[in-house]
């Protein structure tokens, strides 16, 4: 197995992708119980690169007790915060070192540009791990005083906070190795151990970011990975009854179904989900701002971002300007493999990705449709030309729905109102944008539109200080932010009687 394509690829990956197909238990690559494997495809031909185990429940079971054991015995959670904060750094370090050879290993198997890989899959998330590595010496709670019989004077209470136990985080296959260091960092931080399950489409950066760990001194046990199906493994990880906390990023159906199984065994969670996300233009916005800000906000990683706005609302003034400048650019992307540095537009993850998204379009225009469709994109490989869909209707599934690829609707209202009624017709509320020059009308509108993050005069842009997550069936709880490990934490109130 191995990358047989057009461009130079790093040594490191060449012997990654040789490696025989592993889970990475207790500190080590270790062979599965299960004999059942999963093909990892290159998306810009198709090609097969590398094969995947494709865990069982036993070997679910064993990465679950192998971190649970790291935690009974106290080997990461007891350190000095200082000490877990320094391993973690260095695991920033080494992930920056070997960045090169981790983004092309995130465009091989996710399709990606190599310059995304670069810039968010290495770049950004080293900046997110020394993020959540810095929150590792704040952890803390406060003292209060109570109005029991004596007052505080015969009373001390405070609060501590402790690691919830073992986590499992569950991976989506867009941002694969950011998405995973956002489970696996904070839960390190916080004193827990995790069992990462990347996705079955995309398990491989995810098994190098283990090897990473450990070589930046983390002890064996405290970070596993299982590689599998959703159904078979992903179900058996959030089933696992000693695990404490599961930590999701994807699809709302899916997120539906773990907060199921995770109330069954009052398992605490967070979830982010979906996204159907508008952006509202505004007569007096800046057109020279919103064309970069839409293209990027729209078709970066090809759509498949769960914050990508996909419903534009724009006033009839600048309708016509709008669609003709955004036609204009999306004729002009240059389409190729992730790994060739100039392509603009790169195929998508995978076969079902492509098919999903080529049937939302073929619905819109079997439905009359207006489509306005982008550069002319390869037959082989998993490509999709980007799409500009004009008026579509408010009962179109691609209005409705997810689409996760790079397509945008852009429909003329004929007032901010009309436009912010549009934009909060969804049961998703993940991000929105606006876009106007006028003060008073960001800051009446902002409080009004239904989203976890609201962008104005920008989309899609985030930070690892600013709290995500989405209102609705967007999500439940946030990522991000300095109280971002309150959700990898138990609240233990302290009563002491003197
Ligand atoms: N919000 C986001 O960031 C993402 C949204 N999506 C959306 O979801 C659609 C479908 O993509 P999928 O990969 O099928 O998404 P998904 O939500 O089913 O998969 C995400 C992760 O969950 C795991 N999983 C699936 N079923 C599970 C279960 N019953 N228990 C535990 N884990 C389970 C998968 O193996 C994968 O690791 C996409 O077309 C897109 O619209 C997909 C990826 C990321
Ligand atoms: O906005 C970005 O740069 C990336 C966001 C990615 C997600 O949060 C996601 O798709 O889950």
């Amino acid at each position: 197995m191995g990358y047989d394509g057009p461009y130079p690829v790093d040594a490191r990956v060449t012997e990654f992708l040789a490696l025989d197909p592993a889970l990475f238990i207790d500190g080590l690559r270790v062979a599965p119980g299960s004999a059942s494997t999963l093909p990892v495809f290159d998306p810009s031909s198709g090609a097969q690169i590398a094969v995947a185990v494709d865990a069982s429940a036993a070997d679910v079971d064993r990465a679950v007790r192998s971190a649970h054991a790291a935690f009974a015995d106290g080997r990461w959670r007891q350190l000095r915060p200082a000490d877990r904060e320094r391993v973690l750094l260095r695991f920033a370090d080494l992930v920056t070192e070997r960045g090169e050879a981790f983004a092309q290993l995130e465009t091989l198997e996710q399709g990606k540009s190599i310059n995304i890989s670069r810039m968010f899959e290495v770049g950004a998330s080293s900046e997110w791990m020394r993020y959540v590595a810095g929150l590792t010496t704040k952890i803390g709670g406060r003292t209060f005083d109570t109005s029991l019989p004596g007052g505080p004077q015969h009373w001390t209470t405070y609060t501590r906070r402790e690691p919830v136990g073992v986590v499992a985080g569950i991976a989506p296959w867009n941002f694969p190795m950011m998405i995973a260091l956002w489970k696996v960092m904070p839960a390190l931080a916080a004193g827990c151990s995790v069992v990462l399950k990347p996705s079955e489409v995309t398990p491989l950066t995810a098994l190098m970011l283990a090897q990473t760990a450990i070589d930046a001194g983390l002890p064996p046990g405290v970070f596993n990975v299982v590689t599998g199906s959703g159904a078979g493994c992903g179900a058996a990880l959030t089933e696992h009854p000693l695990i404490a906390k599961i930590t999701f990023t994807g699809s709302t159906p899916t997120g539906k179904a773990i907060g199921r199984t995770a109330a069954g065994n009052m398992t605490r969670f967070t979830l982010e989900l979906g996204g159907k996300n508008p952006a509202i233009i505004l007569r007096d916005a800046d057109l020279d701002a919103v064309i970069p800000g839409l293209l990027a906000g729209a078709f970066l990683n090809g759509g498949q971002v769960c914050a990508a706005a996909s419903r534009v609302y724009v006033e009839a003034p600048l309708y016509d300007a709008l669609v003709s400048q955004l036609e204009a650019a999306i004729g002009a992307m240059s389409v190729g493999a992730g790994l060739d540095p100039n392509a603009q537009v790169n195929p998508l993850v995978s076969k079902a990705q492509q098919m999903k998204v080529q049937a939302y379009l073929e619905d819109a225009r079997a439905q009359g449709g207006d489509l306005l469709v982008g550069a002319k994109v390869p037959d082989a490989g998993y490509f999709v030309s980007p799409t500009l869909v004009l008026n579509p209707a408010e009962n179109l599934k691609l209005t409705r729905e997810e689409v996760f690829g790079p397509v945008l609707g852009v429909t003329r209202v004929d007032s901010a109102e009309q436009g912010l009624a549009l934009a909060n017709d969804s049961n998703m509320g993940l991000g929105a944008s606006l876009w106007t020059r006028d003060l008073k009308s960001a800051m009446d509108l902002t409080p009004r539109i239904e989203a976890g993050t609201v962008w104005v005069n920008s989309h899609v842009f985030i930070d690892p200080n600013m709290p995500f997550g989405g209102y609705k069936q967007s999500g439940i709880g946030r990522d991000f932010g300095v109280d971002w490990l309150d959700a990898y934490t138990e609240l233990k109130s302290v009563c002491i009687s003197h």
